[in-house]
């Protein structure tokens, strides 16, 4: 399903991009044609006898011409459902297959998405909270409000997420990117949907209880300053007011594939690496 509406939104640029080629090629088809009965109405045409043989070549000159110029077309559209796009100002629009990773603090996200990337070689991750963490390193009064928030378990404001999130894309090389932790409510959502130009293609979530949580965050042990228990229950509490929201919104579009993660990490990445592996190359 999620496969079929990305595959829909490329066949459809594909497809604007064909007419608007398609057109030209009937222009400039046209133009030949004019063109070549200017040129022989206006030299000594023996050759074509009376001005309707003329005719009746130019016209055939022109549709070759025509022909030409729409064969070129459509091998151009093709090349552009599975190339980058040029942006009107001369940059370079990357698309890229873009899965969201998400599910309650401790799920997992990481864990999984560390072992994706070494297994898949042309798929990235990007974790908005690590971005985040090293954002605030920058000592910049955003970055100071930053880690006031990530202490409080609080969501920080899309555009500063989107902006780093959608830097860290554009430079990553890589055609599919895993997003891990993001977007964690609606306006998460919005704003990545309006600044990146697009969705994503899929959603992973991550299902598991939260006294399972819970423990995992306790005993994760890198020295986080959200993982203890007043910050811990904050987080739980923002996640299924604000965060469980977006995951309905793209279940209802059919992008979501739940996910039991209470479960051996090597149980979880075989199913897993299977939704991976299931994006279009
Ligand atoms: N399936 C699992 N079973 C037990 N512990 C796990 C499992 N997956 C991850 N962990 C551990 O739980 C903690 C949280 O995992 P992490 O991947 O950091 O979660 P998230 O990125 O969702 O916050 C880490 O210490 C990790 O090693
Ligand atoms: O898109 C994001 C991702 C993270 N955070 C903040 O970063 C913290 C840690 O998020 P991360 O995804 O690293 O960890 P998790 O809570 O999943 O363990 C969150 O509680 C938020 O305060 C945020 O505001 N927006």
């Amino acid at each position: 399903m999620a496969q079929g509406f990305r595959g829909s939104i490329i066949l459809s640029q594909a497809l604007a991009r064909a007419l608007r080629l398609n057109d030209l090629a009937l222009k400039a088809g046209a133009e030949y044609a004019s063109r070549y009965q200017s040129t022989l109405s206006s030299t000594e045409s023996h050759a074509f006898g009376d001005s309707w043989t003329r005719w009746r070549t130019a016209g055939a000159m022109g549709l070759a011409a025509a022909g030409f110029f729409l064969g070129a077309s459509c091998a151009a559209a093709s090349a552009a459902a599975t190339t980058p796009e040029k942006e009107e100002s001369g940059a370079q629009k990357v698309i890229h297959q873009v899965v969201f990773v998400l599910g309650g603090p401790g799920s997992g996200k990481g864990t999984q998405c560390e072992r994706l990337t070494s297994e898949f070689k042309d798929v990235a991750h990007f974790s908005a909270g690590d971005l985040l963490r090293e954002h605030v390193k920058s000592g910049t009064p955003e970055g100071n409000m930053v880690a006031d928030m990530i202490k409080n378990g609080q969501i920080v404001p899309a555009e500063v997420t989107v902006g780093l999130l959608k830097d860290a894309m554009e430079s990553s090389g890589k055609a599919k990117v895993l997003v891990d932790g993001f977007p964690r409510n609606d306006s998460n959502r919005e704003v990545f949907q309006k600044v990146v130009g697009y969705d994503c293609q899929l959603v992973l979530y991550f299902d598991c209880p939260e006294e399972v949580l819970e423990h995992r965050l306790l005993s994760r042990n890198q020295g986080r300053v959200d993982d203890n228990i007043e910050t811990i229950k904050k987080r739980f509490k923002v996640f299924l007011e604000q965060s469980l929201p977006v995951i309905q919104h793209y279940s209802a579009l059919g992008k979501v594939r739940k996910i039991d993660t209470n479960r051996p990490v090597e149980d979880i990445y075989s199913e897993v690496r299977e939704y991976i592996k299931q994006l279009p190359k």
